[in-house]
């Protein structure tokens, strides 16, 4: 019930006036439907066509009256020209109200979209580290649409309800008698039915779930397709996919039997209950046969409003727990969320480092619930324009300083602070803003080499993106290409190896003349050669820029001016390159040796 008034209250809170002049409209098309259909019958007796005794009807006797008034030639055209207008009238506020309908719907869900989407991204980086990329995938598509669906069916419903409280009114107004036992006959009916719409709730959560594990699974196996085929895995993999798919067609056909049981239902009472009705009137209440038509024709059409409104609960039912998982996603980002101001663009934050970046006494732990640090008692000072290297076995810590450094992870203890400046949610931003980035598994656009350079800043010339490609050696297999800079490079870059694209990454970011240049092991794919060119860049860039540097192959690293050796998440050695390498039993000296002996 709570999220079906959460659902209300946001549907309401987006269209606010709208939601009601659409109830309006409803009202009034209804009361049209009403009177253009339920007057025919009388309004043709009237004049004598079919031989029905109204009786005292008050509404039909005022309009007799005034149809008296017209003579009797003329009768039958005034009557049907009265009734084509409300008809006409009917259908052109239809029209309208249709169109507002889409409107109130697809605006709600561009704002749930848009608000999702911008809870996500102003979500912290240990908020994405924690969930699975494909839940989020999941939401912003699939369970969108069963909101989407499901606010379709809401509007519908309240549709149908406003048309069967109309409807009721003038049916009491007819026979309040027949009426209020048509009304029990549905309200017991109704009472029945709870257990189909609690079904379709618990239905609709295991589809919630069904189709989680379906994203996430499709989204593990297309990205390690390459593991799947060369390890000879197609089998295991196709017998989950079967599996699965096997659950979810289990639960579409539940669903369908919920609903159609139900519908089985209504229209088996239905029929018994019409049948009783009309032996009750006849024989029992011994009603008018005007009257009665009336109250036949009007029930013949609230009757399937009945089973409408049953089919749309359960149908709604069924769709609840995809609004509640979005929901709960949104509160979660919400509550991870950094409160700095991402609406302002980088231009405006982009700062130069002066003296440098320092962590004093920083502590940093992933699960606050457990005792293992990730980073423990760091203490140093990048200084600005110069070259820092981070090195250490894998799993020494070095991601996560560098994430502490780019102000993504925050310490749990101690500080980090720029020129000076503690990190606060200004600073972070000045300091984001600062900052090119170089991952280890480097993301390029399914787009041409122009478009992802451009990305990074869309005002470069041909001569600047050229400058960049030369210092990031990417220059001369670019040019070797049949359409050079407009080639497509396929979906994240697939048809460039791993050196290249590693490259391209570097030009990309080197494009956007970053004061911090954060690198992640940027010469793990690259032969010899190429790796010279490297370290001849980074050695031109650090007279411009601070370069942050993570490297397992320390050649790359030969020209830092300070290395920091990390180790079960402390900094264990730190001073130049030529410094270290000279003292032969510290770590760096030993992996210096060990990276010597097996290049010979
Ligand atoms: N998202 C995470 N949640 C929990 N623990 C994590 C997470 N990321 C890293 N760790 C742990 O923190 C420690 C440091 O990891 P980190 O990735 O910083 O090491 P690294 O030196 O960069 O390793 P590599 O060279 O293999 O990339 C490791 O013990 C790792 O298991």
């Amino acid at each position: 019930m709570g999220n079906v008034l959460l659902f209300v209250n946001k549907l309401h809170a987006f269209a606010g006036i709208k939601l009601y002049l659409n109830l309006f409209c409803m009202i009034i098309i209804s009361l049209l439907d009403g009177i253009g259909i339920f007057l025919l019958v009388p309004m043709l007796s009237l004049i004598g066509i079919f031989d029905v005794h109204i009786g005292n009807v008050s509404f039909i006797s005022i309009f007799d009256a005034v149809l008296r008034t017209i003579p009797t030639a003329y009768q039958l055209a005034v009557i049907l020209g009265i009734f084509i207008l409300v008809i006409s009238a009917q259908a052109l506020l239809q029209k309208n109200q249709s169109v507002l309908d889409a409107k109130i719907q697809q605006g709600f869900m561009r704002s749930l979209r848009l608000d999702i989407y911008q809870a996500l991204l102003r979500a912290n980086w240990i908020f994405h580290l924690k969930r699975r990329k494909s839940d989020f995938q999941h939401i912003l598509t699939s369970e969108l649409g069963r909101v989407n669906h499901g606010t379709t069916l809401f509007l519908r419903l309240i549709t149908s309800m406003t048309f069967m409280v109309i409807q009721i009114g003038i049916a009491l107004w007819l026979s309040v008698k027949m009426t209020l036992l048509v009304l029990l006959c549905g309200i017991l009916l109704a009472f029945i039915s709870r257990k189909f719409i609690k079904y379709s709730r618990e239905y609709g959560n295991q589809t919630t779930e069904l189709a989680k594990n379906y994203y996430a699974g499709i989204n593990d196996q297309l990205n390690g397709i390459k593991d799947i085929k060369s390890n000879m895995l197609e089998q295991s993999h196709i017998s989950w996919f079967r599996k699965l798919n096997h659950d979810i067609e289990l639960n579409v056909v539940e669903q369908i039997k919920v609903q159609s049981n139900s519908q089985l239902l209504y229209k088996t009472s239905s029929a018994i209950l019409i049948g009783l009705f009309i032996y009750l009137s006849l024989e029992v209440f011994h009603t008018q046969a005007g009257q009665l038509m009336i109250i036949i024709i009007l029930f013949s059409r609230l009757w399937p409003r009945f089973t409408g409104i049953q089919s749309n609960l359960e149908q709604i039912a069924s769709t609840l727990p995809a609004f509640k998982n979005l929901v709960d996603i949104q509160k979660e980002c919400e509550s991870a969320v950094e409160s700095i101001a991402l609406d302002r663009t980088r231009s405006a934050n982009a700062f130069r480092v002066k003296e440098g970046i320092e962590c004093r006494d920083v502590y940093f732990r992933y699960e606050r619930s457990q005792e293992f640090y990730a980073l423990k008692n760091i203490n140093l000072f990048i200084p600005a324009n110069r070259m820092t290297a981070i090195i250490g076995k894998s799993g020494a810590g070095k991601s996560t300083l560098i994430d502490m450094l780019m102000g993504l992870l925050r310490p749990e203890r101690g500080e980090v602070a720029v020129d000076g400046l503690p990190l606060t949610d200004e600073t972070v931003l000045l300091l984001r803003g600062s900052i090119g980035y170089v991952p280890q598994d480097p993301f390029l656009f399914h787009t041409t080499i122009r478009e992802n350079l451009l990305m990074m800043n869309p005002g470069a010339s041909e001569e600047h993106l050229w400058d960049a490609l030369k210092l990031a050696a990417a220059d001369e297999f670019i040019e070797r290409l049949p359409l050079g800079l407009d080639s497509e490079i396929g979906d994240r870059g697939v048809r460039l190896s791993g050196g290249e694209r590693q490259r391209l990454i570097l030009a990309r970011a080197i494009l956007r003349n970053p004061s911090i240049l954060v690198l992640d092991e940027p010469t793990s794919a690259l032969d010899a050669e190429n790796e010279r060119r490297i370290q001849v860049a980074l050695n031109r860039l650090k007279e411009e820029m601070t370069i942050i540097v993570i490297a397992h192959r320390l050649s790359t690293i030969r020209n830092a001016d300070q290395v920091l050796v990390l180790e079960d998440g402390r900094i264990i050695q730190e001073g130049g390159y030529q410094q270290l390498s000279k003292e032969m039993n510290g770590v760096f000296g030993q992996l210096l040796r060990y990276q010597t002996e097996m290049n010979n």
